[in-house]
């Protein structure tokens, strides 16, 4: 079996945070849930608390304590208690919520994923490829299904003939992919139907169970549809498609809303359907292997913590480029704008990890709760605190690029920002005066997704007459690159090896590719399964969401209010200049302009 996340080991980080869910809720006397075990994916358990007991195993055993479990998440909606050394041992069978007897050679439970809007770019490009490599990697559970759903007519093996043709993820190279491909193709079926329809959705509940297996039938939606159909759809499949036994949850794909009214409006109809818990708001950028690894490299490192504040920090910023424009999704582009596309999800997102305090656990609410005070701390976005640029068409070697309005589906006299620079700030202990820097755009001259972290200069430094005049200039520089090419490198200071003294900047640099053999995971995978597991750590909650949109709903409406028009840059360039005057009036000088970089 393939290393993954049904493993029994006890020391696998998924099942670490799945305990401490567990650690949460076992107050009451009998808890049911699921437990992973080699070759026995999913099996229902009940268990019994015994709050005597003095410690509490990270795996359960089975009844005559012959095979050693891993529990993996819980399914019943006891409040959240926390209640530590507690003991969980197997108990006999419950009659409670459907489960039926205690069975080890038989597994209850199956999982379905409906990609909703499965005919579109997404569901091509990243929901198929993911769901597959998950499938090649073993970390689908033993009885899973996929049906994908869309207004398009097609047969399950039209579906199948779409689906095979996205398959070129990284798991195409690997030994029998061929073999593998096939049998994920005969799991992945199809229904036609309209978004809005009851009747439709009753449908496809009719098919989906033709193929649960068990007694506890899962059901994962995952909603890649245009915004302004999430609410008819999860109204149809939530009244119409809902598990009668087993769990319902909903991936709800971005934009949630334009602005902090829209976005609650959307919540508050989601809500009407759906329970908070139910919800998966996914922000793809979370499920990336660097942003994940950066509470690690923060709350698992000494050296990094201490220095974590404006006590050493100078400036932090945060970079995203890509080196193509909107080709493609203009129409839904030009609605949104980069700010709304990158900045109050991704980059922020990525700013509230960085500086929230350290939480309480790595359990998911404590981690949101921790970036939700962060976001609650911080200052609403000024508009004088915003550059906005939008890109025009460029010649180069003979090729001609297209303006952002060359796109026949954008409007030709259209403001909305393809490129944004903005300064945010903390008002905390921890962040007090330190500049935040986030600077997204498209058609830029290189696609990367950076954390820069400058930190202030070395007091009273010896070595200061090699620096000039400017002391800051030559600090160290921690790089965090998401992306392309994953690495997190430090700038130092460092002697040219010689008689003389001279200094130049190096980097200690962790070059994934040629530290870590194994390939990357993509974002939408990881993101997946923790989804199928119930793993809400990555997935943004409503007050999250709520705090994001505090920051820039007034800025985006003074934007649009004063019909503010972009700075023009073109296509492949580095961007509007006004980004560095932003930068200069906080005397920070970006990092991805040093020639060393
Ligand atoms: N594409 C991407 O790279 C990314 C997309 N997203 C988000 O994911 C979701 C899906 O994106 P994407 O796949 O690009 O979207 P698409 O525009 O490709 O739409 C997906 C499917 O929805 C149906 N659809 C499209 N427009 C309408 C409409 N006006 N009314 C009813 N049905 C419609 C179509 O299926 P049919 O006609 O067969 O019903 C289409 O195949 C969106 O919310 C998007 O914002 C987020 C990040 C990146
Ligand atoms: O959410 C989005 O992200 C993509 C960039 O994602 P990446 O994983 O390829 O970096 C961006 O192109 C798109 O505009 C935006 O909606």
């Amino acid at each position: 079996m393939a290393s993954c996340c049904f493993s029994s080991s006890a020391t696998n980080s998924r099942s670490i945070y799945s305990s401490a869910s567990i650690l949460q809720r076992i107050q009451q006397q009998h808890v049911i849930v699921s437990v992973a075990s080699p070759g026995l994916q999913y099996n229902k358990f009940s268990l019994r608390s015994n709050s005597n007991s003095p410690s509490f195993p990270l795996a359960a055993a089975s009844q005559d304590g012959a095979i050693s479990t891993t529990v993996t998440s819980i399914e019943n909606d006891i409040p959240l208690k926390k209640v530590r050394d507690t003991k969980i041992s197997v108990a006999p069978p419950e009659e409670s919520k459907g489960i039926t007897p205690f069975d080890l050679n038989k597994d209850k439970s199956s999982v379905t994923i409906t990609v909703v809007g499965a005919s579109g770019d997404l569901a091509k490009k990243k929901i198929f490829p993911a769901l597959f490599a998950l499938y090649y990697e073993d970390c689908l559970p033993e009885h899973f299904t996929i049906f994908g759903y869309a207004r398009s007519k097609m047969t399950d093996a039209e579906l199948r003939e779409m689906v095979s043709k996205t398959l070129t993820c990284r798991i195409d190279k690997r030994a029998n992919c061929g073999e593998k491909m096939e049998q994920f193709l005969k799991r992945c079926f199809y229904h036609s139907g309209q978004y809005d329809s009851e009747a439709n959705f009753a449908e496809l509940d009719k098919k989906l169970k033709e193929h649960e297996a068990g007694t506890i039938a899962n059901r994962l939606f995952y909603l890649s549809i245009p915004p302004n159909i999430f609410i008819n759809a999860v109204k149809s499949a939530s009244t119409s498609a809902s598990s009668a036994n087993g769990w319902t949850r909903v991936i709800v794909e971005k934009p949630f809303g334009r602005d902090s009214e829209s976005s609650a409006a959307l919540t508050t109809a989601l809500k009407q359907y759906l329970e908070e818990d139910q919800i998966f708001r996914i922000d793809h950028y979370l499920g990336k292997e660097l942003v994940e690894n950066l509470s690690v490299l923060r709350f698992s490192n000494l050296i990094f913590e201490p220095l974590w504040s404006r006590q050493f920090i100078r400036n932090v910023q945060l970079i995203f480029s890509e080196d193509f424009g909107t080709e493609g999704r203009g129409g839904y582009f030009d609605n949104y704008g980069i700010v709304r596309d990158i900045m109050q999800n991704h980059l922020l997102q990525i700013l509230a990890l960085f500086a929230m305090e350290t939480p309480v656990s790595l359990d998911a609410e404590d981690i949101r709760n921790e970036k939700v005070k962060v976001l609650r701390s911080m200052r609403p976005i000024q508009l004088d605190d915003v550059v906005i640029g939008q890109y025009k068409s460029h010649t180069r070697g003979g090729v001609n690029y297209p303006a952002y309005t060359d796109d026949k589906t954008v409007p030709h006299n259209s403001l909305t920002p393809t490129f944004a620079a903005a300064a945010l700030f903390i008002d905390n202990a921890r962040w007090d005066g330190v500049p935040f820097l986030m600077k997204a755009g498209k058609a830029l001259h290189d696609r990367r997704t950076e954390i820069r972290v400058q930190f202030r200069h070395v007091p009273g430094n010896l070595y200061k007459r090699n620096f000039g005049t400017d002391l800051d200039h030559e600090t160290n520089e921690l790089v965090i690159r998401v992306q392309p090419d994953e690495a997190i490198y430090l700038k130092i200071n460092n002697k040219v090896p010689g008689l003389g003294m001279r200094l130049d900047r190096s980097n200690l640099n962790l070059l994934y590719s040629t530290r870590y053999s194994g390939e990357i995971p993509d974002a939408y995978e990881r993101l997946l399964l923790d989804a199928v597991e119930g793993e809400r750590r990555l997935f943004i909650r409503s007050d999250e969401l709520d705090a994001a949109w505090s920051l820039f709903t007034p800025v985006l409406k003074d934007l649009e209010d004063k019909k503010t028009v972009p700075e023009y840059y073109p296509y492949g360039s580095r961007g509007p200049v006004g980004a560095h005057y932003l930068a200069a009036k906080y005397k920070v000088r970006w990092g991805d302009f040093a020639g060393d970089q």
